[in-house]
């Protein structure tokens, strides 16, 4: 059996973990959940799994909680310092890092410096800290195994050749709701617009990301860290489509890319799987139909975030923690109604302009620039 903390268990693939694991009952096992606010959810969570442990995130609940909604069997722990324990749980062995944003920096760091084989969804922990996690995972042995559709095409694609054959990786991104559309345009865009993604169900923070682009920005980011990659060695594509979720390009010119319709309950499986692979949750291709499949570059003029995320990859250092910070902020700004669509990007490039970048950041200093994104990106006008 395979122990399994799953953080974020409430969320798009937290309910799609859930989904591998009922399939996989008999060699995957829920060790412990965790979720920020959603405590019904995670309780109703408790009574199918009967986990050990179960976390809820916002310890201001503490007292709200109804603690008989829950297993009789499962402990529950509260707040930050309950996420990493489970987290670092000795009975752990395999911890899936889904919540969302930099909030799930703490618990997938305790993760890898508990030496864990960590399933990584959570692309901000790496956009933020992408070196230092590598070099803690490398410091005390644990695995990152990413969850992410593309940079699990590109895990899967990599395998078939050695790294000095490498040319280059290539992205694939949707484009969005908004693709084909010009900069004028997406002054117009409602939050309602941008929610309404073309091919994946996902939670409301990656969907507003993946309708400015921002989000193949952040895998850009990620790509380079989980992978080691030079900027050269990194394209990016649209594909509306979302079926190739990356490809990867050797030195003989020869490209190799992974299909599936898309579904996330494929990567996530086999982060949990690797080096096997199992019948599975995951939706079969159906070859039956004719279908076509469109790949065009992307518009720089029209998402610049895709520039942006370029440019912060290759900076390294601070840069990625307050383009982060200041994303989640704008992101969160424009569904309150506060910041209009397209000034998402420009209002982060502005924050990154003013910040006093560091090549080489501790956890602290990362920290400390993501405190103050968020701050100048709610005084933003
Ligand atoms: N959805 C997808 O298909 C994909 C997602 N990802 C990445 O996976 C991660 C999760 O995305 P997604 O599932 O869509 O997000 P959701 O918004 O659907 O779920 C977020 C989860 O995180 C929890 N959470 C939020 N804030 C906190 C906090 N402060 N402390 C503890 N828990 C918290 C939520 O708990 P609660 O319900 O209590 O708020 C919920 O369980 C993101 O990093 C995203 O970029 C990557 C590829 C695809
Ligand atoms: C499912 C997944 O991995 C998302 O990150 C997806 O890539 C979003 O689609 P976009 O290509 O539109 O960003
Ligand atoms: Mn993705």
């Amino acid at each position: 059996m395979t122990e399994i903390a799953l953080l974020g268990s409430t969320g798009s693939i937290g309910t799609s973990t859930l989904e591998v694991l009922r399939q996989h009952s008999d060699r995957l096992q829920l060790r412990g959940i965790a979720a920020h606010r959603s405590w019904q959810q995670l309780a109703q969570q408790t009574q199918e799994f009967q986990p050990a442990i179960a976390v809820v995130g916002d310890e201001t609940l503490r007292t709200e909680i109804d603690r008989t909604a829950f297993h009789p069997e499962t402990e529950i722990r509260f707040g930050q310092e309950g996420i990493e324990s489970l987290a670092a749980d000795s009975e752990v062995d395999t911890v899936v890092s889904a919540i969302v944003g930099a909030a799930g920096l703490g618990g997938t760091w305790a993760a890898v410096e508990a030496g864990k084989r960590v399933a990584i969804a959570n692309k901000e922990t790496l956009v933020v800290a992408g070196p230092i996690v590598k070099a803690l995972a490398e410091k005390t042995g644990a695995i990152l195994l990413p969850v992410d559709s593309e940079h699990s095409a590109l895990f899967q694609c990599l395998q078939a050749g050695r790294r000095e054959e490498l040319k280059r990786i290539i992205l694939t991104a949707s484009g969005g709701p908004f693709r084909g559309w010009k900069k004028d345009q997406l002054r117009e865009v409602t939050p309602e617009m941008a929610l309404d993604h073309p091919t994946w169900n996902m939670g409301p923070k990656i969907t507003i990301d993946s309708a400015t682009l921002m989000n193949k920005a952040l895998e850009i980011i990620e790509a380079k860290w989980l992978f080691d990659l030079a900027d050269s060695e990194i394209e990016v594509m649209i594909h509306p489509q979302s079926i190739v979720h990356s490809f990867v390009e050797f030195n003989d010119n020869s490209v190799l890319a992974q299909l599936s319709p898309p579904d996330m309950k494929l990567p996530i499986q086999y982060a949990l799987t690797w080096p096997e692979r199992w019948e599975g949750a995951a939706q079969a291709m159906d070859w039956t139909q004719m279908f076509s499949l469109e790949f065009h570059p992307p518009d720089h003029d029209a998402f610049p975030a895709l520039q942006l995320g370029l440019e912060t990859a290759s900076r390294g250092g601070t840069a990625g923690a307050v383009l982060n910070a200041a994303n989640e902020a704008a992101v969160q700004r424009f569904l309150d109604g506060s910041l209009r669509f397209d000034q998402i990007v420009l209002a982060i490039q502005d924050i990154l302009k003013a910040h006093h970048f560091d090549p080489s950041p501790d956890l602290h200093e990362l920290k400390k620039w993501d405190r103050w994104a968020r701050e100048e990106m709610k005084k933003w006008n």
